[in-house]
């Protein structure tokens, strides 16, 4: 790095010259590196030379930090060791530090080299030290002047890095709301690329929300939301008067939504099944999607309401909006109205003092979804009611009436009818969702639903466990038709996720992975109908209708019956065994031979 004398050289340069005029002596100024920085007469052919092989007096006088004075250059003791004590042309030498606080930052060499030189400084020597003195001084004023301005510089030039780094949108305004200058990120979320120069107009709407205030702000004809602080600067006047320093009210939003949000990917190809309802369905949705009404989706829970509507969002123009999904069956009645329409700073005392955006305005553009909404409490439903009919929210707390443009889908496992009946949910509302009503039918009721559904969720659950899966055996599909699956797909998914964790490694989801309830009430409904008369003749299932029954399928069939009356356990397997006339030895017997059997095929 350069020392501090070279980089001011030519100031440097400029005091030797006029100290060398004023003195009639030849004048040389070194660094602390003993390089030269400046020289007269004999010396200004020598400017910009390393002498730190030759300047011993010099490298004295930085250790010191004391002024030297030859008087008898040559012959002195400190310059035995000089290459040329024995031909010096010297006749007298003064070498004056040059500090700044206690660092030593160069050497100010003043050199007679004759006889009348030598007379003339011995004459008026203090005068001539005093002189140099001074022009150290000088030096030193100039080298600390440079030294704050680089200081300062750097300064600016690391406030200006940070700056371009920050995330958050920094503007400095002029006086005149001219703005002076803006970083990247201001530049990147206002979509501008040079806003300097242009008059901006900052309105606070007087809402304030996570730690942030609102405003609106007008740049040409362009008008932003934002969340921010405006500061006044020290100096209110000139092109830095006022700092602001914000995020646009999209780019919250948008991080607002990707943190709280699941992933809404699914589209009409991930809805899984065959049956002409399921069918029918897929149809619905791509019919319903391209229009923007309300739409109310019926069904038992787990029935896949939730996945119906974010197929819709995904197949209508909306899907660049965003897909808000509320559950207003899982939030407390207290906060449902603040999470729906958001709430400013003071609103209340919730879990957020500061304010919070709400759902709908997340949703702008796009879609809400607001599942369970039979849960809804009846003065949050005449709001709600409002809001589909204006098409606008307030924020609590606020003043401000914010226009919003979404679509909205909502969901309920209740029979709404029945609760308009009750005086649980509002009938003006209840029309003004059910404009396309989409009825999801309970699991029960599509059985050829049940196998696509089963072998898809195996599949996935044996990638995600890095499981080998082969095939469900044809004994456990039926019992899997049977079961009436109260809990619908959802727990159709859960039972395929046990069964494939208690897949062997043969990769086959046979009875043994089958959780027992649903084994036992699967074969327990198979047996109620093998019971009712006329139902073999008309049952489509080989397994029981076409070919004759072994009799070791008829004893099977026997200890089951005997098994799911009496109950499978120890007191009951007793009274089975009672019951069918043999030991109780014999009946586990019976069935480890039944199971091992089941485990060949
Ligand atoms: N046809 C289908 N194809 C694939 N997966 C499905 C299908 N139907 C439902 N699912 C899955 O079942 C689970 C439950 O679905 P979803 O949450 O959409 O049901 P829901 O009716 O909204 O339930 P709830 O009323 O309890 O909120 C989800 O994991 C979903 O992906």
């Amino acid at each position: 790095m350069e020392s501090i004398l070279l980089k001011i050289q030519d100031t440097v340069a400029k005091y030797a010259e006029v100290l060398s005029k004023i003195s009639r002596v030849d004048v040389e100024v070194v660094d602390n590196r003993l390089y030269r920085v400046a020289g007269t007469g004999m010396f200004s052919k020598k400017v910009n030379e390393d002498m730190s092989a030759e300047g011993y007096v010099y490298r004295q006088v930085l250790k010191t930090g004391r002024r030297q004075i030859i008087y008898e250059p040559g012959k002195e003791m400190i310059c035995q060791n000089c290459p040329h004590c024995n031909d010096c042309q010297e006749e007298i030498e003064i070498s004056m530090p040059v500090r700044m606080g206690i660092e030593i930052i160069g050497i100010i060499g003043l050199v007679g080299s004759s006889r009348e030189q030598k007379e003339r400084i011995l004459q008026d020597e203090q005068l001539y030290l005093d002189f140099l003195e001074q022009i150290a001084d000088f030096i030193t004023a100039k080298a600390k002047e440079y030294r704050e301005l680089d200081n300062k510089n750097q300064l600016l030039d690391t406030l200006d890095c940070t700056i371009g780094h920050i995330e958050q949108g920094i503007m400095i305004i002029g006086a005149d709301y001219v703005i002076t200058t803006a970083n990247e990120a201001a530049k990147k979320q206002l979509e501008l690329e040079m806003p300097e120069g242009s008059y901006v107009k900052i309105e606070a709407t007087g809402d304030h929300m996570n730690y942030r205030n609102e405003y609106k702000m007008k740049i040409g004809d362009r008008e932003f939301s934002i969340m921010g602080h405006l500061y006044n600067l020290p100096r209110q006047e000139g092109r830095y008067a006022k700092l602001l320093l914000f995020e646009n009210s999209k780019a919250i939003q948008k991080k607002y939504y990707e943190m709280t949000a699941t992933v809404h990917t699914l589209d009409c190809s991930n809805i899984i099944g065959d049956s002409d309802r399921t069918c029918k369905m897929k149809r619905e949705i791509m019919q319903v999607a391209q229009s923007s009404s309300t739409v109310l989706i019926t069904g038992e829970s787990g029935t896949g309401k939730e996945m119906v509507a974010t197929a819709i969002w995904n197949a209508s123009s909306r899907r660049s909006g965003r897909f808000v999904a509320i559950n207003c069956a899982a939030i407390p009645e207290a906060l449902l109205e603040s999470e729906l329409f958001g709430y400013v700073k003071g609103a209340f005392t919730g879990a957020d003092p500061h304010g919070r955006i709400g759902k709908f305005e997340l949703a702008n553009k796009g879609v809400i979804f607001l599942d369970e909404i039979g849960d809804m409490p009846l003065y949050l439903q005449a709001k709600l009611l409002r809001v589909l009919q204006e098409r606008k929210i307030t924020r609590i707390g606020s003043n401000q009436v914010i226009p919003i443009d979404v679509r909205i889908l909502a969901a309920t496992n209740r029979d709404l009818r029945e609760m308009i009946r009750e005086k649980k949910f509002r009938e003006d509302l209840y029309y003004r969702l059910n404009v396309i009503p989409l009825e999801i039918a309970p699991l029960r009721e599509r059985v050829d639903d049940i196998q696509p559904l089963a072998e898809y969720f195996a599949m996935h659950y044996a990638k995600l466990f890095q499981k080998y899966f082969w095939k469900i055996t044809e004994s456990v599909m039926e019992c899997l038709k049977q079961y009436s699956w109260p809990g619908n797909v959802r727990e159709l998914e859960n039972v395929v996720e046990f069964m494939v964790n208690m897949m062997g490694p043969d990769g086959i989801l046979d009875e043994k992975t089958l959780p027992r309830e649903v084994r036992e009430r699967g074969e327990k409904k198979k047996l109620e109908e093998e019971q009712k008369p006329g139902v073999e003749a008309n049952r489509s299932d080989s397994m029981i209708s076409e070919e004759p029954l072994t009799l070791k399928e008829l004893e099977y069939r026997a200890i089951r019956k005997a098994i799911d009356r009496c109950g499978n356990t120890t007191q009951g397997k007793k009274e089975a065994a009672r019951q069918l006339g043999i030991g109780l030895a014999t009946l586990y017997r019976k069935l480890e031979e039944i199971t091992n059997s089941q485990n060949e095929n």
